[in-house]
């Protein structure tokens, strides 16, 4: 059974329909951030302030191996799992890539007290102008997060009929 890998800008939904779709196909959800503050015992903030971005990016492509090595279970990645072509790789060796493609205007009015960098308009503007043509050329499924979550949860279903 394959892995469903939901990758995405922060705040596009990536955690919370997970979360749904894992209830709703009774697949396991792992997060990888979570997996990795986990396994450090420590929190990404915390990571990137003491010893860097760097470093948070090996961790990071080091769990995604772990996760890839499971089978028929959701990984909800980091929203910047997508800057290391060998993230996808991995993730792609037993799992279907799906995109979760959310207007900046709907993720901008989020909660981010947790997202220090997305406090800023400009600076989503300017995530999303990076990272933007990378989650489209590794999707292999684009879901529009434009709708209520049941709606969304639905259509990744849908989307995913003949590819698990
Ligand atoms: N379709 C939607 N309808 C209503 N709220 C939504 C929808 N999609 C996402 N949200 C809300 O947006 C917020 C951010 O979602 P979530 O935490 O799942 O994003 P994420 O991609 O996991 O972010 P991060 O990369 O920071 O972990 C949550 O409060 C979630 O409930
Ligand atoms: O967009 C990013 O680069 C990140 C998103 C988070 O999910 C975490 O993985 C980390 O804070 C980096
Ligand atoms: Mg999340």
């Amino acid at each position: 059974m394959k892995n469903i890998v939901l990758i995405g800008m922060p705040a596009c939904g990536k955690s919370t329909i997970g979360y749904w779709l894992s209830k709703k196909i009774d697949y396991p959800l792992f997060d990888a951030d979570k997996y990795l503050e986990e396994k450090e015992n420590k929190i990404i903030s915390d990571i990137f302030s003491n010893e860097g971005e760097e470093h948070f990016r090996e961790l990071e492509t080091k769990y995604l191996v772990e996760l890839s090595e499971k089978e028929g279970i959701i990984i909800s990645t980091g929203g910047g799992a997508v800057k290391k072509k060998e993230n996808i790789d991995i993730l792609k060796r037993n799992g279907i890539v799906v995109f979760l493609n959310r207007e900046i205007a709907d993720i901008y009015k989020e909660n981010h007290e947790n997202r220090p960098l997305l406090k800023d308009i400009n600076n989503i503007q300017k995530l999303y102008d990076e990272r933007i043509d990378l989650y489209r050329k590794y999707a292999d499924i684009i879901i529009k997060n434009n709708d209520n979550m049941d709606v969304i949860v639905d259509r990744i279903i849908m989307a995913l009929k003949g590819k698990l």
